[in-house]
């Protein structure tokens, strides 16, 4: 491999997500440097380290959500800013973001999620919409939240915004998942609920990358870690399915 941003799987797609030589600046101080990263389809990938690492800041630069100020990178093959499939990603960010004082209920954020899979010309036929409130279902039920779909969601605890939001990203049932720190404020029996959701979508094949301080539950079905030392990559290492580790290097990412 010469170029990690260009080169493709072995069915000649390109990967989910790839990162060469990912800078990041806040501020004027580097947060992320020189980070090469690539995700394949099927991983579950946990992006770990401390407070302050960089993990969120490498999410949200896989998803183009911040710019890199140098390196590269891309979603299947296009740099976010020219990548249109964006239904092919759910990103469940740390917290619900509080949009324009009007409170939306659990549904309605839910629901949101399916967004991206709907033509902005054209109106949803009716068995576009009949496909949108079962997937809409199916993914309240996931989370344990059908009997709050009704609620505002910003009178939620934490721990039920977090569910409300990975909802939101199996509603929109795509290839990809990207969760920032899924299992931070929610309770034991929550995080057990949410590693089964994951097992479901491993076993489907789906890609997760998820940032985490502590696996807890969902240790058992990380295939690779990446760890984040003051926004470089300190450890990779290569679970195996089963969760037990079968190497580990020091270094930057290939
Ligand atoms: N919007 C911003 N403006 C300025 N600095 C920022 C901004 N966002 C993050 N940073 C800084 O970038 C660095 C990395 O932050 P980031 O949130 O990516 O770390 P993290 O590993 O996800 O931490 P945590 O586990 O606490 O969420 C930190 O020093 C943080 O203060």
């Amino acid at each position: 491999m010469t170029d990690g941003v260009r080169a493709t799987d072995r069915d000649g797609a390109p990967p989910p997500f790839a990162m060469a030589g990912g800078v990041v600046r806040r501020d004027g101080r580097e947060v992320l440097s020189g980070v090469d990263l690539r995700v394949e389809a099927g991983d579950v990938l946990a992006v770990l380290g401390p407070n302050g690492a960089g993990k969120s800041t490498l999410v949200k630069a896989l998803l183009g959500l911040v710019p890199l100020a140098a390196g590269r990178t891309e979603i299947f093959g296009e740099p976010p800013a020219r990548f249109r499939g964006w239904q092919r990603v759910g990103y469940v960010p740390q917290r619900l973001p509080m949009g324009g004082g009007v409170p939306s209920t659990v549904r309605e954020v839910v629901a949101s999620g399916r967004t991206a899979r709907r033509s902005r010309w054209l109106p949803a036929l009716v068995t576009d919409r009949a496909a949108d409130r079962a997937a809409v279902d199916r993914a309240l039920a996931a989370v344990g939240l059908a009997g709050r779909a009704r609620d505002s969601a910003h009178l939620l605890s934490g721990g039920q915004q977090q569910r409300v939001l990975i909802a939101r990203a199996l509603a929109g049932e795509p290839d990809v998942f990207v969760m920032d720190e899924p299992t931070a404020g929610v309770d034991a029996a929550s995080q057990a609920a949410l590693a089964a959701t994951l097992r479901g979508l491993a076993d489907a094949g789906r890609t997760v990358v998820l940032v985490a301080h502590e696996l807890g539950p969902l240790e058992p079905l990380i295939t690779r870690t990446v760890e984040l030392e003051h926004g470089r990559v300190a450890r990779e290492s290569a679970p195996s399915r089963t969760g037990s580790t079968t190497g580990s290097r020091t270094g930057s990412a290939a």
